[in-house]
């Protein structure tokens, strides 16, 4: 079984060392001739070399050669190798790896007022009338101030992470049975990030708004750069030491475990790298981005539509929901069972900001004037889709914290060997998934607003769909492997995966 308690793996420990011990009692006894005797020395002598052993006194040799086959069984039995590969194995990689950025920079630099949002057509024409002077041309343009910008984010958030208060609270229990402590103070880093932003921005009028959006491809394109950087960054990091890796990410493949995540939590001190980066970059540079849009709208157009207006409320709705919610994040699969790599560094530090904003984007460069019903029937789904989304991701949660909580006290669930309660009524028995279900309508509500003159903007909900089903069945699978015949018996209970009566 994959999932070990603290005193099992000892256990299992102490039988690697002492067979270990036993593996190495033989070469305390003499080889029969000296020939053989000189042979076996010189092995040891290698063996002891690659564990860093220095000295050459038998004794010692064997000590320390029993001590690193000892901490190598230990990794072994706390990281076993991964044998499972998802996100279509390695050419799933190699895939994610191109043409995910690809897809960034063809809708950062494919999309603008002058030449219209047709990236696919853009690329098309500019592949068929290669021209590497132009090329190097936009490439030789781009703006230092872009990573300026970027950085300037970056790096503040992670001062605050470190520099404000927060409460610590724990995490799932690890593998080792342990549970790492994170410090909850993403509210008040955006709070201080806002204000310092003001300060240093007052009297400067609207200049840094339009130039961040007339600079948005330079930053786009930096933030890919950062994303690879971070991805080998914490792939390379995970060799050294005795890191808990993720289950899914040590198949010893170097691109598949790059892409999908090697180390569990990354940390640096007491800074967890993977809980800082699913929250804060990501969704704090999209809600800044978003700002700089809708000022630009304000600026060269007199006044902000009311379809602006709803993707800017209902996006940094979202976006506070979440920082105000941090917590919960530390039960998601991204936190408990995914390793960090490229996937989530991309995702995070590129993907997130830059192609969730997509909408404000294009609203700043096409407005569009809705019509009242139009209007209502957005906000309306956008309400539907929260009120599911929040209220099915609070019960599981207050549900996991304290089943005796008078809000969930009368939900029915199923007791497991695993040790978790499965939830059977209320939000959870009406699909396995009911939260991507709101999540997902919220995605169409920030579409909707963009009008029909345009496909692309709807490329959200498109990506946002396929991003859940797939996560739905990776989720599905990792159930049935933690709960074998308790999972059967809650999906007999439980029978759709995400819509009520239709899937
Ligand atoms: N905006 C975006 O780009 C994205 C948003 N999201 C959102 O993030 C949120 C979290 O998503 P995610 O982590 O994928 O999944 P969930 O919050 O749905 O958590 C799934 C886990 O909950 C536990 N669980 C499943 N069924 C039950 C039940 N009946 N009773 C109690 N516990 C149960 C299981 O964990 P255990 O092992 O503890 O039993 C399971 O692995 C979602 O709302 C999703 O919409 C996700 C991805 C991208
Ligand atoms: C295409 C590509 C590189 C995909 C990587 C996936 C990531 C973009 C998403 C994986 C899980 C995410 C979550 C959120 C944002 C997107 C990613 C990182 C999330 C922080 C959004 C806000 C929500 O309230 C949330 C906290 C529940 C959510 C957690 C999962």
């Amino acid at each position: 079984m994959a999932i070990q308690t603290r005193s099992a793996s000892k256990r299992a420990n102490n039988n690697n060392e002492n067979q270990a011990a036993e593996e190495q009692s033989p070469a305390d006894t003499p080889p029969p001739n000296r020939a053989a005797r000189r042979a076996a020395q010189k092995k040891e002598i290698k063996e002891s070399k690659t564990a860093k052993v220095t000295k050459t006194t038998r004794t010692i040799r064997t000590t320390r050669s029993t001590r690193s086959v000892s901490s190598a069984s230990r990794s072994k039995v706390l990281n076993p190798q991964t044998s499972h590969y998802e996100f279509g194995g390695v050419a799933g990689a190699i895939a994610m790896l191109t043409l995910l950025p690809l897809l960034v920079i063809l809708f950062a630099y494919g999309c603008d007022k002058s030449g219209g949002y047709h990236p696919f057509q853009r690329f098309y024409n500019f592949m068929t009338n290669f021209d590497i002077e132009f090329l190097k041309h936009e490439l030789l343009s781009w703006s230092y101030g872009a990573a300026i910008f970027y950085l300037g984010i970056v790096l503040q958030l992670v001062v605050y992470s470190y520099a404000l208060p927060g409460e610590e609270v724990e995490g799932a229990p690890l593998r080792d049975g342990t549970r790492l402590k994170y410090k909850i103070n993403a509210m008040s880093a955006l709070q201080s990030l806002i204000t310092l932003s003001f300060m240093s921005l007052r009297g400067q009028g609207w200049v840094m708004f339009l130039w961040v959006k007339a600079h948005f491809a330079d930053i786009a394109l930096f933030s890919i750069l950062v994303s690879f950087l971070v991805s080998i960054w914490v792939y390379l990091r995970s060799f050294v030491g005795d890191k808990m890796l993720a289950l899914g990410g040590n198949t010893g493949n170097p691109i598949y475990d790059f892409m999908i995540g090697r180390e569990l939590n990354p940390r640096i001190g007491k800074f967890d790298i993977k809980f800082f980066t699913e929250l804060r970059p990501g969704l704090i540079m999209w809600l800044c981005l978003n700002v700089c849009f809708g000022v630009c709208q304000w600026v060269e157009l007199g006044r902000v539509t009311y379809s602006m207006a709803l993707v800017l409320v209902f996006q940094a709705w979202y976006v506070v929901d979440a920082l105000i919610n941090e917590s919960s994040i530390l039960t998601t699969m991204d936190i408990t069972t995914d390793g960090f790599g490229f996937m989530l560094a991309f995702g995070n530090l590129c993907w997130v900001p830059m192609m969730y904003s997509l909408q404000a984007r294009y609203l700043a460069d096409n407005p569009i004037d809705l019509s009242i019903p139009h209007l209502v029937a957005i906000v309306v789904l956008q309400f539907v889709g929260y009120y599911i989304f929040r209220s099915a991701n609070s019960q599981k949660d207050a549900f996991r914290k304290d089943p005796k909580d008078p809000k969930v006290a009368d939900l029915e669930f199923i007791e497991t060997r695993a040790g978790t309660r499965l939830i059977t009524s209320g939000w959870w028995g009406k699909a396995r998934h009911i939260n991507y279900l709101g999540d997902w309508l919220m995605s169409v509500a920030w579409c909707l607003p963009c009008g029909f003159g345009s496909i692309i903007p709807y490329f959200y909900c498109v990506y946002f769909a396929i991003l859940l089903i797939h996560r739905e069945r990776r989720d599905e699978e990792k159930c049935h492997k933690k709960y074998g015949a308790d999972w059967e018996r809650y999906c007999s209970i439980v029978k759709y995966h995400i819509i009520p009566g239709i899937y």
